[in-house]
């Protein structure tokens, strides 16, 4: 009703509008314009001039000073200056741009000081449904984007709306001009842009426009895209947009309760630590903000509960939002409010360790708490859904894969059978208790689930060479970034060590680490390489293979080959993530060589379908084989040798030394005598892993000399260029140990690369 009352006031104005003036106005403080809500501005109470007391419709009328209204399409804007602009320009109102509102000059820039001018054609009149029309109506109301201007010297306005204000101004001063209309059919709020162009994102990806209209016209949503695709922003901007259209402003926001709008689950810490960075990055841009934030294992739980309680956006890992949530009537109360759950990586997280606690979320957020009204909302029983608990929720379900059967019980096709082993992950997906009936299921890719610019290859090679050839891939594979894929946290442990003795910056990321350490190792990885020569390598497990989206990973590894085709897409979409390119490579054993088929086979059905067979390749479709050059791998052989054995011996020594540890710990407490020869030959069997402990302990036999003198002969070996090919024979006459010193890595030869 207010705000009916401000526009009809706004509207009045316009009618009187003095264009020109205006216009000119626009161009002189257009660098300085910034955006705000509607209900942020400094309304005041229009005084009425006692002639009209009694004059209806006058009650409650306010005003506000200082601002130009322009409307784009059906959108309006108040369009202001900061306190910087020039304050004659600032003091004196002088109306509206008629010719601006009715559509016949194009609007200046909707963004703040300095933003990127954003560019746009009108919203097609083509459009959603009638009903989302309504829904989309209803939104644009609440929504009202709005640029606003301090007044100069009302400290109101400056502080509730343009608290960022100067960080932005100056991010966006740096900017050059941003054409956004390929966001305009998606009907966003100018804010909403402004933040958009901000990140130089200048057109939303196939997901994103597919999504987005679906989501803000308040559906349900199971969708399915590629690898890198920008799935996280097809929910993130709905839900900030969302936030925007119905929160008060700042300064009445500090006073009264918080209740979050959204809660994200995330499979894996480190994932949702990054969506929470994306969101973060996509509102910098906005004049006021939703506070976002974490909640994940691993971190200090006292510290995530206090952030809890102001958080408007939640993004958390199952185990440790339980943990709040069952802890907490609080927190449990103010997220069964939430209109939107997002299950992020469904299929993994809906199916691997996390299920137990996933179960009891869905089952906490829709019971309804004693005296709890809202989830028994009954007001509104249009459906028989609407009557259900947590029908006042939105659910959106996102990966890059889904199983077929899984596809299939997501949109409702499949009947629940609470039967055996699938009975817990189909009653998961019936608690996550879906508004309507079919949730809509959106493909974005459905003929490849993997990233358009991403190559892919294979190489051959003995069980036990593997390590020979990942050191060649690393060193013939200009990168900048590299990311090892393994199926065990010990190969883990083994392969960093391998990797940095060989003057590798390799660095460790596996679920048995402390969450700081593996924190660390991101960041480590991510940060920029002093030593330009040196590629940072990632050695993970599959903790790292979903959603995360780190800049540059231009290589992926599997060291292992993955347990399931699934596993294979996410792995592989660390790299070529947006537009960018990138290379995956398998390193494929004689065992392995089946199951590597039928994976293959797996990912590019769809593709393969498609293609004729002429342009199959040796492996399938998409899949190279790379014909590695043995002979230069041979030359590397002497290397990968004395790395292996450093590092093996170690291990075997810190293994040796905990183990020795423990056990006089054991022996202490048990108030025995410990006798390492005694207890050696105690444990000695002719087993399976017997090979693998007889090796140990002749690791830890190896002296400390030994392993300085290998250190030393490899450290030599690294100073020196490898030889490829080039016989000495014409040489003759040249310092050979000349040509052949040099910074580790180098060739002396031709070096053809992994020709991919
Ligand atoms: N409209 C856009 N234009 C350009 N870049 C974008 C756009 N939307 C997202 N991105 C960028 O694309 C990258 C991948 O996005 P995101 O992490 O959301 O992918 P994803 O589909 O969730 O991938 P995954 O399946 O691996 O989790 C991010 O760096 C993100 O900043």
């Amino acid at each position: 009703m207010a705000l009916d009352k401000k526009r009809k006031r706004s509207e009045g104005y316009g009618k009187r509008g003095k264009a020109s003036a205006v216009r000119s106005k626009r161009q002189k403080i257009s660098a300085m314009k910034r955006v705000a809500s509607v209900d942020s501005l400094a309304w005041k109470q229009v005084e009425i001039p006692e002639m009209f007391d009694d004059a209806e419709g006058f009650y409650g009328l306010e005003e506000v000073e200082g601002v130009d209204v322009v409307r784009e399409g059906n959108t309006v804007k108040f369009v202001a200056a900061t306190a910087e602009s020039d304050s004659s320009e600032d003091s004196e109102f002088e109306g509206f741009d008629d010719a601006a509102a009715e559509g016949a000059e194009p609007p200046s820039a909707p963004a703040g000081p300095a933003a990127p001018a954003i560019s746009g054609k009108e919203p097609e009149a083509s459009g959603p449904s009638s009903e989302g029309r309504r829904e989309k109506g209803k939104r644009d109301k609440q929504k009202v984007p709005a640029t606003a201007q301090a007044a100069k010297g009302d400290p109101e306005l400056e502080t509730n709306v343009f608290a960022q204000a100067t960080d932005i101004a100056e991010a966006d001063a740096e900017k050059d001009d941003v054409a956004m209309s390929e966001w305009v059919p998606i009907g966003l709020s100018s804010q909403m842009l402004t933040a958009l162009a901000r990140l130089k994102f200048t057109k939303p990806t196939a997901i994103q426009s597919q999504a987005i209209p679906h989501v803000l016209n308040g559906h349900d949503l199971i969708g399915k895209a590629a690898t890198g695709s920008g799935k996280t922003l097809a929910f993130g901007i709905p839900i900030v947009e969302n936030w925007l259209a119905t929160t008060q402003p700042a300064g009445d926001r500090a006073t009264s309760k918080r209740q979050p709008i959204a809660l994200v689950l995330s499979p894996t810490r480190e994932l949702a630590h990054q969506i929470t960075d994306h969101l973060k990055q996509l509102c910098a841009g906005l004049s006021t903000s939703p506070y976002i934030c974490s909640v994940t294992g691993g971190l200090a739980v006292q510290k995530q509960q206090r952030q809890l309680e102001k958080a408007d956006i939640v993004i958390g890992t199952p185990g440790r939002m339980w943990e709040v949530m069952s802890t907490s009537n609080s927190v449990l109360s103010a997220l069964r409010g939430i209109r939107f759950l997002v299950v992020d990586e469904a299929d993994r997280l809906l199916q691997d360790g996390h299920f137990k606690e996933a179960e009891e979320i869905l089952k906490a957020l829709d019971r309804s708490a004693p005296g709890d009204e809202k989830n028994d909302d009954s007001s509104d029983n249009s459906s028989d859904q609407a009557t259900a608990p947590g029908h006042h929720r939105q659910t959106l379900v996102f990966s890059a894969t889904f199983n077929k059967a899984l596809q299939q019980k997501l949109a409702g096709k499949a009947r629940y059978n609470l039967m055996g082993e699938a009975e817990s992950l189909e009653y998961l997906l019936k608690r996550l208790n879906f508004r309507e009936a079919q949730p809509k299921f959106l493909d974005a890719n459905p003929v490849s689930q993997m990233a358009e610019n991403l190559k892919e290859g294979l190489i051959q090679c003995g069980d036990l060479e593997k390590d020979l050839y990942l050191y060649a891939v690393l060193l013939l594979q200009p990168t900048r970034r590299a990311l090892v894929f393994t199926n065990s946290i010990n190969t883990v442990r083994r392969l960093t060590p391998f990797l940095q003795n060989l003057n590798l910056p390799a660095f460790a990321l596996h679920s048995d680490m402390e969450q700081k350490a593996r924190l660390r190792s991101i960041e480590r990885f991510k940060a920029d390489n002093p030593d330009k020569q040196a590629s940072s390598v990632l050695i993970a497990t599959d903790v790292a293979a979903r959603g995360l989206d780190i800049p540059s990973i231009d290589l992926v590894i599997h060291y292992h080959v993955p347990r399931s085709a699934d596993d294979y897409v996410h792995r592989s979409g660390r790299t070529a993530r947006a537009a960018n390119s990138g290379v995956s490579i398998l390193l494929c054993g004689p065992k392995e060589a089946v199951p590597t088929q039928r994976l293959i086979a797996k990912v590019h059905a769809a593709a393969a379908a498609n293609t004729s067979r002429s342009k199959l390749t040796s492996s399938g479709v998409g899949v190279q084989t790379i014909d590695i050059d043995r002979r230069l791998v041979s030359h590397l052989r002497p290397r990968v040798v004395l790395s292996k054995k450093i590092t093996e011996t170690t291990l075997a020594k810190e293994k040796g030394a905990k183990e020795d540890t423990w056990m006089k710990q054991a022996a202490k407490e048990l108030g025995v005598e410990y006798d390492p020869d005694e207890l050696e030959h105690v444990g000695s069997w002719k087993g399976r892993g017997s090979g693998k402990k007889q090796r140990e302990k002749e690791a830890r036999a190896v002296t400390k000399d030994e392993v300085k003198q290998w250190r030393w002969e490899l450290k030599e070996l690294l100073s020196r260029r490898v030889n490829n090919g080039v016989s000495e024979k014409y040489l003759a006459g040249v310092d050979v140990d000349g040509l052949l010193s040099g910074a580790r890595g180098s060739f002396l030869g031709v070096v053809e690369g992994l020709g991919l």
